[in-house]
């Protein structure tokens, strides 16, 4: 059974449309999605979403082009290596780390260089989603502005340089009879991420200790809470720790196509009064600048070791009521 919560979207997609008679009746739903994504947040921190703009066939359609690219003769992908930048072609392999091999793409450092000319529709398909996620990235960051009772437009306001938000295209490699591990466990550093998975399986989130798998479904984009939202909301959202485990049947290879909605590096990150001093909380977090907690976290890219991993709980400050995270973040991390 799929226990992550399923949430339609278009009542928030289709505002216009709406006659005035209907207000009523699309404000009560409103409401009603809002309490399951503010529940799902706290409890989960993760929620699926759809009728979210993005058609599915946009959607297979990039994991079947990514699928073809993956399959590339390596020297062909290799050229779309750009090392030492943080985008283009790599791969991840060690026990630890989990075993696979992606392709990022950002804004920040355009397309050119990094998007390979097979398979031939790869860079449209791909820059097409990405304007798209960005387009429902929009609309999530305003609903989670509004189930955290934000001033309005707070978090757009934060950060809205959509430029630092990243894409990855990734391959699973199939699990062998002694290796499962696809990607380590971690939690996401940024706002929140979308993840698209085609039809094979092996996401997982924690929840008091055990592993939940995210069951594959056509056409929905999971929504994952980061570190920044976690932070800003002073532990009320939980970026979930999460992982890949790569399944022992069908063992075949497992695409996915991660958006990370991101904030920008000068930005300062620290709880927000209305999860504190209003609220007469301590801050679980000292504040810090975005762009350091990334480069505290890229610093040790080749993960060997579960000590090697820095997460949020770097600038968590002691508190009582924290250490359910500390142990459950202490050998997570991305
Ligand atoms: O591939 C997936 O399903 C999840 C990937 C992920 O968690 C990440 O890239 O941070
Ligand atoms: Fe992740």
């Amino acid at each position: 059974m799929d226990r992550i919560p399923k949430v339609d979207l278009s009542p928030f997609l289709n505002d216009i449309d709406q006659v005035d008679s209907d207000a009523d009746q699309l404000l009560a739903k409103k409401k009603q999605i809002k309490e399951v994504i503010n529940q799902a947040c706290s409890e989960f921190g993760f929620f699926q979403i759809f009728n979210h703009g993005i058609p599915t066939s946009l959607m297979s359609q990039t994991l079947s082009l990514s699928k073809t690219f993956f399959n590339c003769p390596d020297e062909e992908k290799l050229k779309c290596s750009l090392a030492p930048l943080p985008v283009g072609y790599n791969r991840q392999s060690s026990p630890f780390s989990g075993e696979n091999e992606y392709l990022l793409f950002s804004p920040r450092f355009g397309f050119d260089g990094i998007y390979p000319n097979t398979p031939a529709g790869f860079r449209e398909v791909s820059e097409e989603i990405f304007s798209g996620l960005t387009k429902t990235g929009l609309v999530v960051e305003r609903i989670l502005n509004e189930c955290l009772d934000l001033p309005p437009n707070f978090l757009h306001e934060n950060s809205p340089d959509r430029t630092q938000d990243v894409m990855m295209h990734r391959k699973y490699h199939p699990a062998t009879d002694t290796e499962s591990n696809g990607l380590y466990s971690h939690q996401d550093p940024n706002c929140f991420t979308f993840v698209i998975q085609d039809n094979i399986g092996g996401l997982e989130v924690l929840k008091d200790d055990t592993w939940i798998p995210v069951i594959p479904s056509d056409g929905y984009i999971i929504v994952n809470i980061g570190d920044v939202l976690q932070v800003l909301s002073n532990n009320k959202y939980k970026s979930a720790t999460h992982r890949v485990v790569r399944p022992k049947a069908p063992r075949e290879s497992r695409h996915s196509v991660i958006y990370f909605y991101n904030i920008g590096g000068d930005k300062w990150v620290e709880p927000l009064p209305q999860f504190t001093k209003e609220t007469d909380e301590k801050p679980k977090y000292k504040g810090f600048y975005y762009k350091d907690y990334t480069a505290l976290r890229t610093k040790n890219i080749k993960l060997s070791r579960s000590e090697d991993v820095i997460g949020i709980t770097h600038y968590a400050l002691p508190d009582l009521h924290s250490e359910t995270h500390l142990t459950r973040d202490k050998n997570c991390g991305k």
